[in-house]
Parts: structure tokens; sequence; C-alpha cells
């Protein structure tokens, strides 16, 4: 086994993947920016959740937005349900790990809110009981998954944006997520900052 060649071959994989999703989520994902941004300066905020790598970029999304992508901008809110260990214990312990989400959706979320549920598979019953819940709570939902989208595809409502990476594998999926966050980020601060380039 050469694994210089396999490295290799896991670099073009995923750059081909990004790319063949460009022409699938360039409009999804300009709209999720839309509707993030009304939202944010609607006094709203986003709750985002995922489990495992998803987890991992849920919480890295909410970063960039409460702190800071690559410009100077005031603080926007947001915040990932992924990461009170005391909430997230206590709810799987007492009631179930399917609603390890969602009951932080209805205890924090408002009409207007925005939830961004990641699931590579589409299929993760705790992401899906949190969309049941923020549309309970009159949230949009933009959600970013793989695989042909899942549970989680037949779940979405009307307004709702389904950003689906045409794709299989969970590692190339996770890879296009990041990009999407980022592309997410960017024009939020394009938006709000009037930013040309
Ligand atoms: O990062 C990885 C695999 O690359 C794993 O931790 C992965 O995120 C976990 O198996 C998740 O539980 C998968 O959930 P989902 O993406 O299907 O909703
Ligand atoms: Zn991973």
């Amino acid at each position: 086994m050469d694994l210089i060649d396999r490295v290799s071959r896991q670099f073009e994989d995923s750059a081909r993947t990004k790319l063949d999703a460009l022409e699938h989520l360039a409009a999804p994902i300009a709209g999720a920016v839309e509707v993030m941004t009304t939202s944010l300066l609607n006094n709203g905020k986003i709750l985002s959740c995922g489990n495992g790598g998803s987890a991992a970029d849920a919480q890295h999304f909410a970063a960039e937005l409460v702190n800071r992508f690559e410009l100077e901008r005031p603080p926007l809110a947001a915040v990932a349900l992924t990461t009170d260990s005391s909430t997230l214990t206590s709810i799987a312990n007492d009631y179930d790990f399917t609603q390890v989400f969602s009951k932080q959706v209805r205890a924090l979320g408002q009409p207007g809110d925005i939830l961004l549920a990641i699931s590579t598979s589409g299929n993760s019953p705790n992401v899906a009981e949190a969309i049941l819940a923020a549309h309970e709570r009159e949230m949009r939902v933009v959600a970013l998954t793989g695989k042909g989208g899942g549970r989680i595809g037949e779940l979405l409502a009307d307004g709702d944006i389904h950003l689906c990476v045409p794709a299989d594998r969970t590692a190339r999926i996770q890879e296009v997520h990041l990009l999407v966050l980022h592309c997410l980020c960017d024009g939020i601060d394009c938006l709000l900052l009037g930013v040309e380039e």
C-alpha cells in the first residue's frame, strides 16, 4: 500500500466533491445567507446542532458569529446546542438522547430565530427532533445534510433551506459542510458590512 498515493486520492476526492457540490448548493447557500442575516438584523439568533464531527461544525459556526470571521464587526447572536454537558447529560439521563437538542430549542428558541441543523446522513434522530421543535417555535431551519437528505429532508417545511451535499461518504460531506459554513459566515459579513469583493 502506497500511503502517499492514498493521501493524494483523498485530496483529489475532496476537491472533486466540493466542485461537484457548487452547482447544487450555490443558490441555496445564498438563500441561507439572506435568511440568517435577516433574522440577525431583527434581533433573532441562530441555534446550531449536530453529532460528532457535526457537533464540532455547529460550535465552529457559532464561534465565528459570536466572535468574528475574517472582518471586524459587532458580535452576532449564535448558540451551539452541543456544548453544555450538564444540560446534555441531564436531558439524556432523565429522558432520552433524542431530546438533547429539541428541549434546548424549546427553551431558547423564539419566532424568527434560525435552527442550523447538521447531519451528514440526514437521519440523526436528535437533529430531526430539533427541527420539529423549531417548527413549533416558528423558527426557520437551515439543514446541512448529505446522502440524499434522509428523514431530515422529509421534515423540512416551506421557508426552510436544505443544503444537501450530493455525496455518500461522511468525511467528504463533512468537508463540504465546513466550506458551506465559511460561505455562510462570509456572506453574512458581506451583507452586514456591504463588502464588495
Ligand atoms: O466525524 C465523524 C465521521 O467523520 C463522526 O464523528 C460522525 O460525525 C458521527 O458518527 C455522527 O454521529 C454521524 O451523525 P450524522 O452526520 O449522520 O448525523
Ligand atoms: Zn469526521
